[in-house]
């Protein structure tokens, strides 16, 4: 299944909370317009239709600061093949001659007078242009031709749209919180999403289209693949709560890193639960890289500088540290965690090169005060946030990603080996608003 399909799926959660929200705002003071075209749904960020690339593994990424090509578009969908329906009657007004091809894109929009605008570009972020994003000016279904439709214009059809105003934005902030994103990110999503576009009539699709890439504009310096150095072995601590899925990502982390040809070492530092280290073994025999235990309740600096010995006699490329996740000792934690970057400096000084925090989405808000605690215990370099699949919050991320700037690594969506996906802003922000995508 492609990837974006599969996203789009899982976070399936999400977007329909946000598309029945959209649904309820703007049919709440909105109205019908019979017989208005509607565009097909466009994507700003769609260029040229190229065939999907198959899913990258994250390290494949690499190196920095080289991006990924970024992944192939994703086919714009056929146009939707609708009834044959008898013509309509052409709403009374000036006809243009039946012939006149319509251009694509609309004309660059002229605000009414009145309506509010900044009189001058402040400085920031600027309203991004979508296009098909004056559905008000599109001109008069009469005069589509053969190459209007080909063009992209739909038959004509009903469209329920909102004029966009205070009230309506004041809904949108809402529902945006109510969706994890937190009051300043849902503020400043809906703010530039309306900048310049205030009184405009807005259907659900274009609402969906100018938030899906607001919130991708967010997320964009975010979305950093993890940085591989040409040190060997490269450490990197991954530290997070219990349960977040620090295991389950060390073992997605490792097996992507090994198809992509690098020798892998897991140290299984948090020594103090048999339980967590069997889970580590059973991931490492997945994903066929070997897993560096102590018995239970031994130090884990002293295992983290074995895994470190080990790792540099076998000439690894990537010694990923597992460590404990209980927040209840904060300064126990820090502490032990400190020691381990201790320990394997006396082996390279530089390490650890990355400290990842791994998140579980499904807390929520949650999400945010970890990242602001582990930042004080660990010199926390980059984020993995897991079980995106299934759950209404994510929102979450646009949110760290705009108050914290740290780069999001990667993202999990599901319980299996491959279930580690690069962090596409684009595909996120669309599976998160629900906007349709070709599958
Ligand atoms: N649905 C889903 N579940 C996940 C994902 N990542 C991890 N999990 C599940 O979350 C649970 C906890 O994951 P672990 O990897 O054990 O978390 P941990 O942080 O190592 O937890 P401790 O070992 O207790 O410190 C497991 O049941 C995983 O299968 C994900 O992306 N999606």
């Amino acid at each position: 299944m492609a990837f974006f399909s599969k996203l789009k799926d899982r976070l399936f959660k999400s977007s329909s909370k946000l598309d029945e929200g959209l649904e309820a705002i703007v049919e709440d003071g909105g109205a019908v317009e019979p017989g208005e075209p509607e565009r097909e749904p466009e994507h700003p960020q769609e260029p040229e239709p190229q065939p999907e690339p198959e899913p990258q593994p994250v390290p494949r990424r690499e190196p920095e600061p080289e991006r990924e090509p970024e992944p192939a578009p994703v086919p714009e969908p056929e146009p939707e093949r609708e009834p044959e329906q008898p013509p309509e009657v052409p709403e009374p007004g000036p006809q243009q001659p039946p012939e006149q091809p319509q251009p694509t894109d609309p004309e660059p929009v002229t605000p009414p007078p009145g309506r509010p605008q900044p009189s001058d570009p402040a400085p920031g972020p600027q309203p991004v242009e979508i296009p098909g994003d004056a559905p008000d000016e599109l001109p008069p279904q009469e005069s589509r031709g053969m190459l209007g439709r080909l063009f992209g214009r739909r038959e004509a059809k009903p469209v329920m749209r909102r004029t966009l105003d205070d009230d309506m934005l004041e809904s949108l902030e809402e529902l945006l919180i109510a969706a994890d994103m937190g009051v300043d990110t849902a503020l400043r999503v809906t703010s530039n999403m309306a900048e310049g576009r205030l009184g405009r009539k807005l259907s659900v699709e274009e609402i969906k289209r100018l938030l899906a890439a607001e919130i991708a504009r967010v997320l964009e310096p975010v979305a950093r693949p993890l940085p591989l150095y040409p040190k060997r072995p490269q450490v990197v601590l991954v530290v997070g709560v219990n349960g977040s899925g620090k295991t389950t990502t060390i073992g997605k982390l490792a097996s992507q890193f090994r198809a992509a040809g690098k020798k892998v070492v897991i140290a299984a530092g948090d020594t103090f639960r048999a339980a967590a280290v069997e889970q580590l073994q059973v991931w490492g025999e997945r994903a066929g890289v070997p897993v560096l235990t102590a018995p239970e309740g031994s130090d884990p600096a002293s295992l983290a500088f074995d895994a470190m010995t080990k790792a540099q006699a076998e000439g690894a490329d990537l010694l990923l540290i597992d460590t404990a996740g209980r927040l209840q000792n904060r300064q126990d934690l820090m502490e032990e965690l400190a020691k381990i970057v201790r320990v394997i400096r006396k082996k390279d000084p530089e390490a650890p090169h990355n400290t990842l925090l791994v998140l579980d989405a499904t807390t929520g808000q949650n999400a945010l005060t970890q990242v602001e605690v582990f930042r004080k215990i660990a010199d926390v370099s980059g984020l993995v946030m897991t079980k995106l699949d299934g759950t209404a919050k994510g929102g979450v991320l646009v949110a760290l990603a705009d108050r914290f700037g740290l780069p999001i690594h990667a993202i999990g969506v599901g319980e299996q080996i491959d279930d580690l996906a690069p962090f596409d802003p684009e595909e996120f922000a669309a599976a998160l608003t629900g906007l349709e995508r070709a599958a």
